[in-house]
């Protein structure tokens, strides 16, 4: 190669370079440049949803409807049932966080491809922190003065109680305590409300704990106690009172002081709870689970706080003391945690003799729970509450004052498409019920604390 020659390929693989070079400087700043704006937009998007679902939410307040967020649970083992051909093909996805698509061809049927609202829908990989986060808002109008419900509403294994209570252990239902990322709505429900407790300005408060299970259409009363101090389940009734609230007479109410007594109480209680294996997985909890935490908050009167010997300022230290104390105002709260137990087509459970009996019952309550919201959606003057016990145990939360969040549950795959629409039906049409507004409790004022 002459000098020339030489010369002219440096210059040329220079050039090269430098255009390479710049090239990739250019690509690099228009990257920097997309990722900022995405970013922007991405703020801006969510700044927009907050504002959205806050706007919502006065909405819903305004017009006292119940809440529904919907969680569609990740595909399990128990899903994946031998020589059940596209029985565990996956149908339900969280289109996005406010959107549940069902979409489904199968040889013989028309395809499905349907789309359901909700305030909130949570994909498999959402984790109990994320569904707490947004139920956690309610528990602060609970003591504002509103009473609450969260109740869980799916068929069989679509993870009610994995996300009313967390995942349960082989022998028994219980909080698995050791995992506290794992722990569902009620104990994390029950941390919060002592959490806040502990906040509040000077007045009194006491926490009273009742768990009900509704069995073949019976009522069960979890803390009751023999004389030797052992749980045992005891059968109770309810009934109507003269102001036309719904009551359970005799039924045991214990007073916690924390989160960990409630967890160890309550985790008695639970071990009372009738489970049975179905076709779908080992433990389904063939009743529904009333958790029932009253907040008594007392304004104290003269005389009060000279007797008051509980370790917090603003706690009493125990109920039997306050009642005893004179010149004290108390307002009741009521926070209802409800697992109800799965629905479920009878054809599909394979269930025969008791376990029938069981499946019929408990679609019984719930066709009863969806008659009572249709007559309150309707404006009916008669609602069905008494047409089935869990209707009548739940008649304020579902029909009265009470802000009730439905926490629908459903199952990803196609085996269970026909309960996964029900559910959804259900959800949409629970939605749509306007009830008046949710109604507070006056506090009386606050005198301050001797
Ligand atoms: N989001 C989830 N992540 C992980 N595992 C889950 C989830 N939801 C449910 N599961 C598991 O699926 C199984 C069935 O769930 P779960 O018992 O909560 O159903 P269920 O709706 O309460 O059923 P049943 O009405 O029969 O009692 C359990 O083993 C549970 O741990």
């Amino acid at each position: 190669l002459s000098d020339y020659g030489i010369d002219s390929l440096l210059g040329f693989l220079k050039a090269c370079f430098l255009h390479k070079f710049t090239v990739t400087l250019l690509f690099q700043i228009k990257a920097f440049d997309l990722e900022q704006s995405l970013q922007e937009v991405t703020e801006r998007y969510e700044k927009e949803t907050q504002k959205r679902r806050a706007l919502h939410n006065s909405l819903v307040e305004l017009r006292g409807n119940i809440r529904v967020h919907c969680r569609i649970r990740p595909l399990l083992p128990f899903d994946t049932a031998a020589g059940q051909r596209n029985f565990s093909d996956e149908v339900a996805y969280a289109a996005d966080d406010e959107t549940v698509l069902v979409k489904c061809s199968r040889p013989g049927h028309a395809p499905i491809n349907k789309t359901f609202q909700f305030e909130r829908v949570y994909s498999a990989s959402e984790s109990q922190d994320t569904v707490f986060a947004d139920v956690a808002p309610l528990l602060t109008s609970l003591l504002d003065g509103y009473n609450v419900c969260i109740m869980a509403y799916g068929q069989t294994g679509s993870g009610k109680t994995y996300t009313m209570l967390g995942p349960q252990p082989e022998e028994n239902f219980a909080f698995a305590i050791e995992d506290e990322s794992e722990l569902g709505i009620i104990p994390r429900a029950t941390q919060e409300v002592f959490r806040l407790i502990s906040e509040k300005p000077p007045g009194s408060y006491w926490v009273e704990v009742s768990v009900v299970e509704v069995y073949n259409n019976e009522i069960f009363d979890l803390l009751a106690k023999d004389s030797c101090g052992k749980v045992f389940g005891v059968k109770r009734d309810v009934v109507t009172t003269r102001e036309g609230k719904s009551d359970v007479p005799l039924l045991t109410h214990e007073t916690v002081e924390n989160a960990s007594e409630f967890l160890h109480l309550v985790n008695k209680g639970l071990q009372l709870r009738v489970k049975h294996p179905t076709l779908v997985h080992a433990h389904s909890s063939r009743s529904h689970l009333v958790v029932t935490l009253t907040i008594t908050t007392v304004v104290s009167g003269d005389n009060f706080g000279k007797e008051n010997k509980s370790t917090s300022s603003s706690r009493a230290s125990s109920p039997a003391q306050l009642e005893a104390t004179e010149k004290m105002k108390q307002v009741k709260t009521r926070l209802q945690l409800v697992d109800l137990a799965g629905s479920e087509c009878v054809g599909m459970s394979g269930a025969t003799g008791a376990a029938l009996r069981e499946t019929s019952f408990i679609n019984r309550s719930l066709s009863a729970l969806a008659d009572v919201l249709g007559a309150i959606a309707e404006q009916r003057s008669h609602v069905p509450y008494r047409n089935s016990k869990l209707t009548h145990l739940l008649q304020d939360s579902v029909g009265g004052d009470a802000k009730l969040l439905v926490m629908l549950c459903i199952s990803p795959t196609q085996k269970y498409l026909t309960e996964s629409m029900q559910s959804l039906g259900f959800g949409t049409r629970a939605q749509q019920v306007q009830r008046g507004q949710g109604k507070k409790k006056n506090f009386p004022v606050l005198s301050k604390a001797k």
